[in-house]
């Protein structure tokens, strides 16, 4: 059975994404530095979602395709530190406890992530 299916499918994605994108767009931690606050509040909460629903979808063996940018092309400008990205995990981690995700497929969702830090968190990002 494919994380997608374990997770409960595109419905349960979207609304734990729902949870999420609001979560990192309201926190301080990331909202302290400027280029995070001043890009994610040019953009419509709801598209942004739709993107990451798509490419949680996708990463976890759904029929999805992620439409958006590379990863390194939509954070390269950001100057995300690695304090941010930590912070970011944090994130996350309150999210899917919220949902009751269990332990298994936490792992599995973090390992996921961890594979872009590279593209996301970039050597200069010393702030
Ligand atoms: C695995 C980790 C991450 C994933 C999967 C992810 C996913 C995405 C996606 C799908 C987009 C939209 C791409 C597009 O417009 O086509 C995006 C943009 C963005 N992300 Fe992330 N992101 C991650 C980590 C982070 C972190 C750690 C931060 C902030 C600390 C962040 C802040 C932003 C911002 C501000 C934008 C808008 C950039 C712009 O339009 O100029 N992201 N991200």
């Amino acid at each position: 059975m494919t994380l997608y299916e374990r997770l409960g499918g595109v419905y349960a994605i979207a609304t734990v994404v729902d949870d999420f994108i609001d979560r990192i767009m309201d926190d301080p931690r990331l909202n302290a530095n400027p280029k995070v606050d001043e890009a994610h509040h040019k953009v419509a909460r709801a598209g942004f979602k739709f993107l990451v629903t798509e490419q949680v979808c996708e990463a976890t063996g759904g029929p999805q395709r992620y439409t958006g940018r590379s990863m390194r092309d939509s954070h390269a400008h950001l100057d995300i530190t690695a304090g941010e990205w930590d912070a970011f995990l944090d994130d996350l981690r309150q999210t899917l406890t919220k949902f009751h995700v269990p332990d298994a497929e936490q792992g599995e969702l973090f390992a996921i992530v961890e594979g872009t830090k590279q593209d996301i968190v970039l050597p200069r990002s010393t702030r």
